[in-house]
């Protein structure tokens, strides 16, 4: 599903007004329609409802939702900041429209706000929303510093007021820290990336029927995983197939107290519907492998604690992964230059084999193309250089991927899959339980294992960043988030799986 730019988001707006056609106040009035069926659904009419409106559209939209709740029997108060600002002819209209009984207080300053928010009670933010063109200031500020002291329920309509949509909002500006963002039609790019992604709490997506004509032409390179697109990608196996219709793989890593990761790897690799997996670790690992993962074939390097060279021809592997426990030994750096001197099949790059990487100038110039680097943050900047913003990262990914042909798994709550053709594809599974050990080194053994049964980059990618999250979230809802550890992300790959196919 693409993301629209703030600049697109009226585009489509006004795409529908024209072409529906639909007048600008009716579609108001979708919007807050759903607002308010989502919210009725959640909460009952006990439940007090302290309305925050600016003077545009997301104000409209708070007044909106204030008639409606209030219609449908909802204790509703509505609170109007003035500074004089215009009004838009929507939220005029939606004023007039509100019922007298409905107690509004005006607020010129803070001393006008007499105001005590019980702990049950819910504030709607709609101050701004998609039209916020510069930080908030003075009473916004302030009233936006009061609300976020509240202990209520907060939840902003379309983006928490003060959130730039798709731009780095200046650190320190005042910005509602919403427990739940109701966003209209697609999610903002600012809700997927850390530092903004902090102030919007659990999405929501509502639809609110924006035009297909418009949607299905406009471009943008930045999408979200769901679950139609990745079903669509699943191969289902075929009856008459054997072990070699699904890939011979190879991971490469472990070394003296790093054997577990590239064990985890290889329970992922084979989670993942490798057909035959071969791993290649340090003298020191093969009873730790043959015992740990008696599926996979185990060849050893003649050093005992770390790797130092890898087999001359690697071309009887469709996919090889490299770096689950690796080390950073001087010989292993060699060895991986050594590699790419050869012709290669597709690889999977991760963990210590990015830090060699970010070590070599030379290793980097050499990578192969179409290789796939997992990443995270940190490991990115080391191969970049240091990102100034979200933002800025995002941009070293296009620019990263382009120059050397490469797949980027940027890491993180939604981790970023970058392509060389500049596109960005945002996961949307996952939870906090997986941010331990070895969470990585599952991804690699699920990327692997997908590469070598013939899925593209991209394919691999896509499937396999929102698997190894559906794993996650699975295993979460039995072991909790605080007791989720790696090795149940590959026990519930294949319930991932499962439903992914549903
Ligand atoms: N297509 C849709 O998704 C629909 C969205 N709706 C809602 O409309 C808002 C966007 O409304 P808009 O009037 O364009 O902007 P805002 O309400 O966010 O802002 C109003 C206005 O305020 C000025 N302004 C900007 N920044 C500041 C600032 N820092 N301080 C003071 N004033 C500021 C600027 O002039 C803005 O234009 C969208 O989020 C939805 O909630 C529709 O209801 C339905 C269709
Ligand atoms: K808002």
């Amino acid at each position: 599903m693409k993301i629209l730019t703030a600049a697109q988001t009226r585009e489509a707006d006004a795409f529908t007004i024209a072409h529906e056609p639909i007048s600008s106040l009716d579609l108001m009035e979708r919007a807050s329609s759903a607002l308010v069926q989502w919210l009725e659904q959640k909460y009952d009419p006990a439940v007090p409802f302290f309305i925050f409106c600016g003077t545009g559209n997301n104000g409209g939209d708070g007044l909106a939702v204030a008639r409606l709740l209030h219609n449908n029997g909802y204790d509703v108060q509505v609170f109007l900041p003035e500074t004089g600002q215009n009004l838009s002819p929507d939220f005029s209209q939606n004023l007039e429209r509100l019922p007298q009984a409905i107690s509004v207080t005006r607020i010129q300053d803070m001393e006008d706000l007499a105001l005590e928010i019980p702990a049950s009670g819910v504030v709607l933010d709609g101050f701004f929303g998609s039209g916020l063109s510069r930080p908030l200031t003075g009473l916004y500020a302030q009233l936006i510093e009061f609300l976020n002291q509240q202990q209520a329920t907060r939840i902003a309509i379309d983006l928490p007021s003060g959130l730039f949509a798709d731009a780095p909002t200046p650190p320190g500006s005042a910005i509602f820290q919403a427990d739940i963002t109701l966003t209209f039609e697609r999610p903002k790019l600012a809700f997927l990336l850390p530092a903004s992604g902090a102030y919007v709490g659990d999405w929501h997506v509502l639809p609110i029927g924006l035009h297909e004509g418009y949607l299905s032409q406009v471009e943008s390179p930045y999408q979200v995983l769901l679950p139609q697109a990745i079903k669509s990608l699943l191969r289902p196996r075929s009856k008459f197939s054997h072990k070699g219709t699904y890939g011979h793989a190879l991971l490469a890593g472990g070394s003296y107290g790093k054997m577990g990761a590239i064990t985890m790897s290889a329970q992922a690799a084979l989670r993942a519907g490798v057909g035959l997996l071969t791993v290649l670790v340090p003298e020191i690992g093969y009873g730790i492998l043959q015992t740990s993962v008696p599926e996979a074939m185990v060849v050893t390097d003649e050093q005992e604690q770390h790797l130092t060279r890898f087999p001359e021809d690697l071309t009887k592997y469709q996919c090889v992964g490299i770096g689950p426990g690796l080390g950073q030994a001087e010989d292993s750096r060699m060895a991986l230059e050594q590699l790419f001197r050869h012709k290669l099949p597709p690889l999977v790059l991760d963990a210590d084999a990015l830090n060699l990487l970010a070590a070599d100038r030379f290793l980097r110039q050499q990578l192969p193309p179409n290789s796939i680097l997992t990443p995270h943050p940190k490991e990115f900047e080391r191969l970049t250089g240091p990102a100034i913003d979200d933002f800025h990262r995002l941009q070293l990914l296009q620019s990263f991927c382009a120059e050397h042909s490469c797949y980027v798994i940027l890491k993180g709550a939604h981790s970023c899959i970058g392509t060389p053709s500049g596109e960005f594809f945002f996961n949307t599974t996952g939870n906090s339980g997986m941010a331990t050990g070895g969470s990585g080194d599952v991804l690699t053994g699920i990327l692997t294992g997908l590469r070598a049964q013939g899925y593209s980059p991209l394919e691999a990618c896509q499937l396999g960043v929102y698997l190894h999250g559906l794993a996650g979230d699975l295993a979460a809802e039995v072991e909790g988030e605080t007791s989720l550890i790696a090795s149940d992300l590959y026990k519930y790959l294949g319930a991932a799986f499962q439903k992914a196919a549903k």
